[in-house]
Parts: structure tokens; sequence; C-alpha cells
């Protein structure tokens, strides 16, 4: 199944406190960014890569590409104040009716098969999540008291990629944008617009890198991922 991507890259990074855009800091002598394209690169299903950015950075991300020879990211649009704004750019600048992915460019640790899976299901629902079952327990908390234990049995932590038919997402994105609908991914676009969206069993080390500690789980999977290698 081939797939189109768009990947938001144009946050701040103010949670990882680097003083600059986490997608810039170097992991094993690559910036997370190219981490993150190369898995898309070098799957054959992929065929382009919208990439969304600051306006401030176009030239940093253009030379990262130029350098890496990730040759898949054929347009680098500006993005919006939030991730969602982010992502309807990467999308206008997409065309035709193809499954597209959704994957922020903080998450590096993501493979071709839950990709591919994403991918397929796009075909069949509005809509495709790679999620992981909750491991903590969860507590809603008011002020610092607890107010209920939630039962976890049905709950689940959202990751990218997400999938859908590009008509379907860029047309939900509009109405969102319409009615002022905020969400804190695509898929509860979606959700919100009375569809359905299919669930894939993704992994626990396809962590968003949003704080600095994630960096040291970040190091160590790449760690482990070279030794299993040799
Ligand atoms: N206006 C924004 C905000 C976020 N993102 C992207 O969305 C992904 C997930 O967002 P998050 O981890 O929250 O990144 P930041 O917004 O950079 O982090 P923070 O919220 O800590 O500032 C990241 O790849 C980020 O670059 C984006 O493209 N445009
Ligand atoms: C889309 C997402 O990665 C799903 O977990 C996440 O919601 C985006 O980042 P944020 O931390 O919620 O801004």
């Amino acid at each position: 199944m081939k797939y189109s991507v768009v990947i938001p890259a144009a946050g701040q990074g103010k949670r990882m406190n680097a003083g600059r855009n986490k997608q810039f800091i170097m992991l094993e002598e690559k910036p997370i960014i190219v981490h993150t394209i190369s898995v898309f690169q070098s799957d054959e299903y992929c065929e382009e890569i919208v990439l969304a950015v600051n306006e401030r950075e176009h030239d940093e991300f253009r030379s990262l590409i130029q350098t890496h020879e990730l040759t898949k990211v054929t347009q680098i649009v500006t993005g919006g104040k939030e991730r969602q704004q982010s992502v309807y750019e990467g999308l206008k600048a997409l065309d035709g009716d193809k499954v597209v992915l959704i994957h922020d460019g903080a998450r590096p640790f993501f493979t071709h098969e839950v990709v591919r899976k994403a991918a397929q299901a796009a075909e069949y629902y509005d809509g495709a999540i790679v999620a992981v079952p909750v491991k903590d327990t969860i507590k809603q908390v008011d002020e610092l008291e607890v107010k209920q234990t939630i039962d976890r049995s049905s709950l689940w932590a959202v990751q990218t990629p997400q999938a859908f038919r590009l008509s379907v997402i860029k047309e939900i994105h509009r109405w969102a944008e319409l009615h002022q609908i905020v969400g804190t991914d695509d898929a509860s676009l979606v959700e919100m617009n009375g569809r359905s969206v299919h669930v894939i069993l993704g992994d626990y080390w396809n962590v968003k890198l949003t704080t600095p500690e994630d960096l040291i789980f970040a190091r160590a999977i790449l760690r482990e991922k070279k030794e299993s290698e040799m």
C-alpha cells in the first residue's frame, strides 16, 4: 500500500528545555528529525513526505535534508502556532485521494511494520491509529486530591503514525478549523466528526521525545538497536 506522509516539526520543544527546537537535538550523530524521516525514506511504500516547519527554520531543515539525502521530502511548508495547524498546512500541500500518514517529527522509534499496518487499515476505516495499552494506574486529580481511579482496562496511550484517506482528513481539518474544534491528535478530530477510528497495537518504545529524560531512553534504545544489529 503506497502512502504519503505529513510530518509536523514546527514546535518549539518548550518541555524539552533545550533552548531550541528539539528536532535538531543530536542522537548518535544525527538530529532527531533525521532519524524520523529516515524510517520513511527507507520504506519502499512511502512515496512523498511533506515537512511542516517553523518559518524561521526553513533553511536549517532544507540543509539537513540535502546533507542526509532525504530525497522523499518533496515539500517543506510553514507550520502554524499549534500542531493541528501545522498538520493542516502539510495536508493542504498534498493533492488527490491517497492514503496519508501523519507522524510526529519527535517520534523517531517506529517501524515499517506499524507504518504498513496503519496505511492498510486506512483503506477500510475512516482513520487508523497506533497505540499501546496503558500500563500505569490512572487517577483523576484535582488540586492534588484524588477524585477517582479510572478503570484502565479500556485505556490506550495513543501514538503516531495515524493514517487516513487524504480527502477525509483534509475535509475534517477544514471542518475543525471552521468550528474552532481542537484535538491533541488528528484522530480525535475524526472521532468528533462522528466517524470510526481503528486501533493498531504499537510498541512501547515508540516514545515521543518530550522532556529531557526522554533523551536518556532514546539513547538507550539506539544503543540496544546497534547491539542487536551486530
Ligand atoms: N505548532 C506546532 C507544535 C508542534 N508541532 C510538532 O508536533 C509534534 C508533537 O508535538 P510536541 O511533542 O508537543 O512538540 P513541541 O510543540 O515542539 O513541544 P512543546 O509542546 O514542549 O513545546 C512535534 O514533532 C512538533 O514539532 C508542530 O509541527 N507545530
Ligand atoms: C499526536 C500525539 O503524538 C499523540 O500522542 C500527541 O498528542 C501530540 O503531542 P502533544 O504532546 O499532545 O502536544
